[in-house]
């Protein structure tokens, strides 16, 4: 479960500061998709960069698994976000040279030594999520061979190797068509489901908000209005 408590969040701006996050507060369930939309620059990415554990806020808590990741050291805190926490940027960022297969299985080794698995156990989790994003017959291709949508299946399945239980997504559909576009968002709204994982999803797409279980609005980094749509 991941809960973000009153988080705020400047840069440095000139002689100032701008607040890009401003006292925000939420809570994702597991088996629940959170959708946090609003408009460009409104502070959805800086959230989710929170969220992640990849910035840390000027005020607030952001528990996952009841663990304030505000109060770790980067050591503590990277260990909690590789063990606990999945990410999909929003840039497809797959290594050319590896295959499909292959970008599943190298988490593991980047993984810390005490986490790993054995490599026997990687590659069955490896296959066992290539399978349930649907491309079990395309692990042997390397990303240059695989469409934008198959790309996106990988980035999601390597970010559920370690098998988290926070997912993160920033724009999964924003460089696909409609139709690739909502089956990106059926994928994440079922593995959700069947892994149990508290998933964020930042989307300026309104057209998916109705089938997140929760959406919430931000403008100007704060919070406007949340509506419980399941
Ligand atoms: N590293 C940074 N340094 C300074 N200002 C930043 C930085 N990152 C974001 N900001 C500012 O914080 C605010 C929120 O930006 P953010 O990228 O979180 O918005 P967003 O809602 O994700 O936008 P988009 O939909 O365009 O991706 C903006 O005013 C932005 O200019």
């Amino acid at each position: 479960m991941i809960r973000l408590n009153n988080i705020t969040l400047t840069f440095p701006d000139g002689d100032t500061r701008v607040t890009a996050v401003d006292n925000i507060s939420l809570t994702a369930h597991p088996g629940t998709v959170t959708g946090i939309t609003g408009p460009s620059g409104s502070g959805k990415s800086s959230l989710l960069a929170v969220a992640a554990t990849l910035i840390r806020p000027d005020s607030g808590q952001v528990l996952i698994d009841d663990i304030d990741a505000t109060q770790l050291n980067p050591r503590e805190a990277t260990d909690l976000r590789r063990n606990n926490i999945g990410i999909v940027f929003q840039q497809s960022n797959l290594v050319p040279a590896l295959t499909a297969r292959e970008q599943l299985t190298v988490m593991n080794e980047l993984g810390a030594q005490h986490s790993r698995r054995n490599r026997a156990k990687a590659a069955a989790r490896a296959d066992v999520l290539l399978d349930a994003v649907g491309l079990s017959d395309q692990g042997g291709k390397r990303p240059h061979q695989l469409s934008g949508g198959q790309r996106q299946r990988i980035n999601i399945a390597r970010a559920l190797m370690n098998d988290p239980s926070v997912l993160l997504v920033d724009e999964p559909t924003s460089a696909l068509d409609q139709e690739r576009g909502a089956s990106i968002i059926d994928l994440i709204l079922r593995l959700t489901d069947e892994l149990n994982t508290s998933t964020l999803l930042v989307t300026h797409d309104l057209v998916h908000l109705p089938r997140m279980h929760g959406v919430v609005h931000i403008v100007d980094g704060r919070f406007v209005d949340a509506l419980a749509t399941a």
